[in-house]
């Protein structure tokens, strides 16, 4: 996997983009610069998954943009899906990658440093890093760990890092220099009056700040 694939990670919820729905958020996120796309639908189960999987592969066809499947590894085997996230409470990144396969992208959360140093690079793809500040978009989430320990998660990491929770326009300068690939976020385009341009603006703010740590 290209880490420049983690530069803009939109994370899907269906009911925050319950507006536009999935597809056109989706769509909308892409022509403003996302670069990666997961589906993580907590509430509807393996067939609803499948089925938004399957509008969103379509609305993705010939983008590059990869979509990960939140979770559900039954999900992403049907859909053919480009990759799984898994939690360290989802399963063990052993039984995900052989129910995925070898060229699947495999994404794996972690919060500790611990957690980062104990990946196995050669089965997880990259790190999922947070949560950075508190969010409302995953209740119950562990604690925020701010910029500083987004560092040091990153440097404990054997693979690349995509920073999550509660980010938001003004965060890439911080989140890039302390040494992610990028950005995830769920509440900063889904639910966006303009996804597109909520998209757009991160993705600008994400160029210019590689343009400061290059
Ligand atoms: C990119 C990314 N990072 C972290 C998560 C969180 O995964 P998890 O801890 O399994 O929690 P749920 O999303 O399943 O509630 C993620 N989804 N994506
Ligand atoms: C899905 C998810 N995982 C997190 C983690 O820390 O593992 S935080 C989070 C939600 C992020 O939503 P928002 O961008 O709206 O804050
Ligand atoms: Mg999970």
């Amino acid at each position: 996997m290209n880490p420049r694939a983690l530069s803009l990670y939109l994370v899907l919820d269906p009911g925050l983009c319950a507006g536009p729905g999935l597809v056109e958020t989706a769509r909308a996120a892409v022509r403003g610069g996302a670069t990666m796309i997961q589906l993580r639908d907590k509430e509807g189960g393996t067939a609803r998954m499948i089925e938004s999987g399957r509008a969103l592969r379509a609305a993705l066809a010939g983008s590059g943009v990869p979509l990960i499947v939140n979770d559900d590894v039954q999900a992403a085997r049907v859909l053919g899906a480009d990759g799984l996230h898994i939690g360290q409470e989802d399963m063990s990144p052993a039984e995900a990658r052989a129910r995925i396969g070898a060229d699947a992208i495999l994404g794996l959360s972690v919060e500790t440093e611990a957690l980062a140093r104990a990946i196995d690079p050669a089965l997880v793809d990259y790190a999922g890093a947070g949560p950075v500040f508190a969010t409302g978009t995953k209740p119950g989430h562990k604690p925020a760990i701010g910029f500083d320990g987004l560092a040091r998660l990153v440097a404990a990491s054997p693979v690349p890092s995509v920073a999550i929770g509660g980010l938001k326009p003004g965060h890439a300068g911080a989140v890039l220099a302390a040494g992610a690939a990028g950005l995830a976020v769920v509440s900063a385009i889904c639910g966006q009056p303009d996804p597109e341009a909520a998209s757009r603006a991160l993705a600008g703010e994400i160029a210019l700040a590689r343009e400061g740590v290059a």
